[in-house]
């Protein structure tokens, strides 16, 4: 049984995921992954390449239906934002348009000014894709994702490529903006100090075909998290799960 979340966590219950390889052999993918995130909380999946942590996410999202298990989502008709590697930004609109043609027409007539205010954009909003460094474009992609107020956002690998200082702020940002508008998250990083930094529920993942290795929770307030507490986590991390770092 994946551990308890409450009534409208998000409840994974993955018992296999096969591909059909390119020479027609099956490639088992995932083994097992059971796990649950509370409700406005956030967890993050670790685990070596290719283990399959992408095809959990797809799985989320509903883009993949080819497995065996069951998945529940928080809230059936709420919404569903996804951050990806790559911001997807459609290079003929400026920023503004950007993040609202995904919102409904009431919606888009609202007001974004805390949004683009919270991740330092309100300056950048008649802008285009390309007047942007990877780092806004990024910025972008998480205003597009909170502007929709989804009960459940999925993160690809946000931060990826970019240098640590830049990395750095954008985590700080993601944190203030969830904190303004908190939803159930889950995501895929390969940093495990990015994951120490923003998680509540940290799962580790085996070498494919994946099964979860473990579950390490953090209580301490994101507040809180000072650079010794993150270097002690660290420790005890790597102390309970050998090869981790
Ligand atoms: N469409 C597909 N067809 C065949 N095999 C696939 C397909 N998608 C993924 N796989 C295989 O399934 C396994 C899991 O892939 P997945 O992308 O989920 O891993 P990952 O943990 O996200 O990897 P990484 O950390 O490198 O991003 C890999 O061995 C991959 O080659």
């Amino acid at each position: 049984m994946p551990p308890a979340g409450g009534p409208n966590a998000l409840e994974v219950d993955i018992r296999a995921k096969t591909f059909r390889g390119a020479d027609g052999e099956d490639v088992r993918a995932i083994e097992a992954i059971a796990f649950s995130v509370a409700p406005a909380s956030f967890a993050t999946l670790i685990g070596p390449s290719g283990c399959g942590k992408t095809t959990t996410l797809r799985i989320i999202l509903g883009l993949d239906r080819e497995f065996s298990g069951s998945l529940k989502l928080p809230d059936s008709g709420g919404r569903v934002a996804a951050v990806f590697q790559e911001p997807r930004l459609l290079p003929w609109r400026t920023v503004d348009d950007n993040v609202r043609l995904v919102l409904s027409d009431e919606e888009a007539d609202g007001d974004l000014d805390d949004l683009f205010e919270i991740l330092g954009l309100a300056e950048m909003r008649s802008r285009y894709p390309a007047e942007l460094s990877l780092g806004l474009a990024r910025r972008v992609a998480l205003a597009r994702a909170f502007a929709i107020r989804p009960s459940l956002m999925v993160l690809d690998e946000p931060f990826v490529s970019l240098d640590e200082q830049t990395a750095t702020r954008l985590r700080a940002l993601l944190t203030n903006v969830w904190s303004a508008r908190p939803t159930t998250a889950v995501m895929v990083t390969h940093n495990l100090r990015e994951a120490v930094e923003l998680s509540d529920r940290i799962i580790f993942l085996t070498e494919r075909p994946a099964r979860v290795r473990g579950v390490y929770e953090i209580d301490k307030p994101r507040a809180e998290r000072d650079s010794r507490w993150r270097e002690a986590t660290l420790t005890s991390i790597a102390k309970r799960y050998s090869g981790i770092l």
